[in-house]
């Protein structure tokens, strides 16, 4: 028998049809599509309507060579002659449903947990469900959902095997390009497939509704291959060149940051050559996303309604395809703080995350470096080697700052040496450092030539840790240059006089000024 393609895996559920629409048209439609293989899922039927739907369903699927599974009875997949059963983890465990199922039917089993995918990876499962990533109308969690970045620890644990991951719960067309990329491991491990039930099922037209998921998912797979090489003198290049982009395309870069900094991000961002517009409703996310070019979300003085804006605003921006910035400001100061990071990096996905040592080993979960409210005590045994770890993991470029600043896209390091003392003393460097990078990433997406053709893209492809890299230098030079000015006393006239010297910092400054070099292994 051929191999089951798991890409687009429909499972059925006959309560979310829309009215006037019947099982049999849906299914066919969601085939022509472009469903590669189909689950019939029924909670409420008795045995005998389940076993005409599944006898109908099969002799559909039959008509177009498709693969069919049972939910749960093993009884009704042997009377319909399936390729499959898919089993929960409270249903008829595998070894058994292995002996009463002919030889080369296919077992899928749904896990929530590592230990989960361990044990189906034990008992030789063919394929695994995973979810819910998010949580769903079509079904009553009853395990908290897994989210985007839960998933790739439980792809490592199948690496090597034969057997097949599909992602489950709540995937629709508007987040599975940032599932199919957050969901990525770190030994590059990706989804084999995903099961989409509402998105298609209860869709107006499903022939449409599985194309597009259909092509997303295709797009995502060859998005996921692809690799940038660059060298010391190359990244300095691309980031002087981002620097000048800047200020001719004078980017709009949507702000949601805290109160203490505001104004002198805005400022800051003036000086770049940006533009800035700070903004938290929830109820104008949409229409920024429409404008800008790039949003920075910090969550110095967050409160509940604007990590509502935040959740909103970085979802509009994946789907622009524009970068978005994180700052975890203080988060490992309270639990909120916690949990409002986690659910925003489980709801979209983040171009760079840029914070200090305490933030960055609180947003690991590594007890290395401590904070002290938003400011941190220590570093890293080896920050390189964290940065580079923090990167693959939430896949995605991270820039560690301190002293000497680290900057990873999870292949290569680069460490930064500029700066000043003064960046040290005054409140916010790291925050307005935040929109630095997001106006120097808003030039390079904007620079990037390939983006619109790809819609498995969260961003149109730009040189993320070029711009990480830019904005860094620029910042970090622009305060040696401030530091030594004869109108430079302290920390208040130092803030001054560092926008100053950015709103005329010089490419050829930078050349001659910036100490950076890769960081080997
Ligand atoms: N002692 C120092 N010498 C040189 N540069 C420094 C020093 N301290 C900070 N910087 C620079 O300041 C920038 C901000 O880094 P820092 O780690 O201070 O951020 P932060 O702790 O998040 O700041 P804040 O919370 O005040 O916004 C970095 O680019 C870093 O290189
Ligand atoms: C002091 C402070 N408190 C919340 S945000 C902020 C600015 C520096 O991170």
């Amino acid at each position: 028998m051929d191999p089951i393609d798991f890409s687009l895996y429909l499972v059925t559920d006959r309560a979310l049809l829309p009215v006037g629409k019947t099982h049999l048209e849906t299914l066919e439609q969601a085939i022509i599509g472009g469903v590669t293989v189909v689950q019939i899922r029924e909670k409420t039927a008795d045995t005998a309507e389940f076993l005409r739907v599944a006898q109908e369903s099969k002799a559909l699927c039959d008509r177009y060579n498709l693969p069919l599974i049972i939910n749960d009875r093993i009884d009704i997949s042997l009377a319909v002659g399936a390729r499959g059963v898919h089993l929960g983890q409270t249903d008829m465990p595998i070894d058994i449903a292995r002996q009463l199922m002919p030889t080369g039917t296919i077992i899928g089993i749904s896990c929530n947990t590592l230990d989960e995918v361990r044990r189906a990876k034990e008992a030789k499962a063919d394929y695994v469900g995973l979810g819910a990533v998010w949580s769903t109308q079509t079904k009553k969690l009853t395990s908290p959902p897994i989210g985007v970045r839960g998933l790739g620890a439980m792809l490592d644990v199948l690496s090597g095997s034969n057997i097949k991951a599909v992602a489950i719960g709540g995937i629709k067309s508007t987040n599975l390009a940032h599932l199919m990329h957050g969901s990525m491991s770190q030994l590059e491990e990706c989804l084999d497939g995903v099961a989409v039930v509402s998105d298609i099922v209860a869709a107006p037209d499903p022939m449409k509704a599985a194309q597009r998921l259909k092509s997303i998912f295709r797009a995502s797979r060859i998005v996921a291959a692809k690799r940038i090489p660059t060298s010391r003198d190359d990244i300095l290049t691309k980031a002087l060149t981002i620097m000048t982009a800047v200020r001719s395309l004078n980017p709009l870069v949507h702000q949601m940051t805290n109160v203490v900094v505001a104004n002198q991000s805005a400022n800051i961002t003036l000086a770049l050559g940006a533009s800035p517009i700070m903004a938290t409703a929830p109820e104008e996310m949409s229409d920024l996303s429409k404008i800008s070019h790039a949003l920075l979300v910090n969550i110095g003085t967050l409160v509940s309604g604007s990590l509502q804006g935040m959740l909103k605003a970085g979802h509009f921006v994946n789907t622009a395809r524009n970068p978005i910035i994180l700052d975890p400001v203080g988060v490992g100061a309270s639990e909120f703080r916690k949990n409002s990071v986690n659910e925003l990096l489980n709801s979209w996905q983040a171009t760079v995350i840029k914070g200090n040592a305490g933030e960055l080993a609180a947003l690991a979960g590594s007890t290395e470096a401590e904070s002290k409210g938003v400011d941190s005590l220590g570093n890293f045994k080896d920050p390189a080697l964290f940065t580079r770890q923090l990167s693959r993991k939430e896949r995605c470029v991270v820039v560690l700052t301190g002293e000497t600043d680290y900057i990873s896209d999870g292949e290569r390091v680069f460490m930064l040496k500029n700066g000043h003392p003064l960046l040290g003393s005054i409140t916010g460097s790291g925050c307005v450092l935040g929109s630095c990078i997001a106006s120097y990433c808003a030039a390079a997406n904007l620079l990037a030539s390939d983006g619109d053709q790809h819609e498995g893209r969260l961003n149109r492809g730009g040189d993320f840790l070029s711009a990480a890299v830019g904005a860094v230098l620029a910042l970090t030079v622009a305060s040696e240059l401030a530091a030594k000015r004869g109108d430079v006393h302290g920390i208040g006239s130092f803030l001054p006089a560092l926008i100053d010297e950015l709103s005329t910092l010089r490419p050829e400054a930078i050349r001659r000024l910036a100490k950076i070099e890769e960081v080997g292994f």
